[in-house]
């Protein structure tokens, strides 16, 4: 198998509370998973963890070579902070930082990096919106411009974070679709969601947290299996 990341014998405590449990998975080139379970159960820490961003944990996170050096991983957060969308830059100047994390110190944007923005906005349909502030945008609009932004370094890792809790649901619908062509095309998608209902159709892996792993494997062994029922209390 062509493990992308592979996580072992992780442990992870917030001063004396435990919030992860002994957690052990592997994720393949090309996954889709979605990370499901209960308010508080850790989904958001794991991600945190897994982006570098909380490092006092035990255990071992280890992603397949190249990833990290080269900056190949992208992410979507749950939300940004209002006073960020009262920031005035417009659609293209957001999106191009993120080609910030692969440049050197002298952080100029080069013709190629503009292309690049250019190539993204398109492919995600929202070229129209290049010179618009990103405080006169609708949440859909917004949400398109975080994944351009996510995804403009062209990582072969995407994460996010329950991304789609303030989208009306024709907007939700396209935004799985883009993402699922994004998936079409290789790159590997880690899903924090509550909305599995909405994602069954594209995941290919369900990760039930609840501080511990209680289930990981296909999406079809998790709809035929106790633990699902229960996570919805049908059971
Ligand atoms: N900085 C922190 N200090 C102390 N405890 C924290 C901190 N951040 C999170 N926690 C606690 O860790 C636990 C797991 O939180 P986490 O945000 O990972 O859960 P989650 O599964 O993402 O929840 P939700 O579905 O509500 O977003 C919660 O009990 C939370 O209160």
């Amino acid at each position: 198998m062509n493990s992308i990341i592979t996580v072992k014998n992780l442990n992870f405590s917030f001063g004396k509370t435990q919030i992860l449990k002994d957690i052990n998975f592997q994720v393949e080139e090309g996954d889709y998973v979605a990370i499901v379970g209960p308010n508080g159960s850790g989904k958001t820490t794991l991600i945190k963890i897994l982006l570098g961003l909380i490092d006092s944990y035990e255990g071992e996170i280890k992603f397949k070579q190249g990833i990290v050096d080269k900056n190949l991983i992208g992410y979507l957060p749950q939300n940004i902070m209002e006073r960020d969308r009262l920031f005035p830059a417009t659609v293209k100047e957001i999106v191009a930082t993120g080609l910030l994390s692969q440049k050197g110190i002298f952080k100029f944007y080069s013709d190629e990096d503009y292309k690049k923005v250019d190539n993204i906005l398109k492919k995600l349909r929202i070229e129209d919106l290049k010179d618009r502030k990103i405080g006169s945008l609708s949440g859909g609009q917004l949400q398109r411009t975080l994944l351009a932004r996510a995804l403009v370094s062209n990582p072969k890792i995407l994460f996010l974070d329950e991304p789609t809790s303030a989208l009306d649901p024709k907007i939700r619908e396209d935004f799985y679709n883009i993402l699922n062509e994004i998936n079409r095309e290789g790159i590997t998608i880690i899903f924090v969601s509550h909305d599995i209902f909405s994602i069954r159709k594209y995941v290919n892996k369900v990760l039930y947290l609840n501080r511990e792993i209680i289930f990981y494997g296909s999406y079809d062994e998790f709809q035929s299996s106790e633990e699902m029922a229960k996570y919805f209390g049908l059971y």
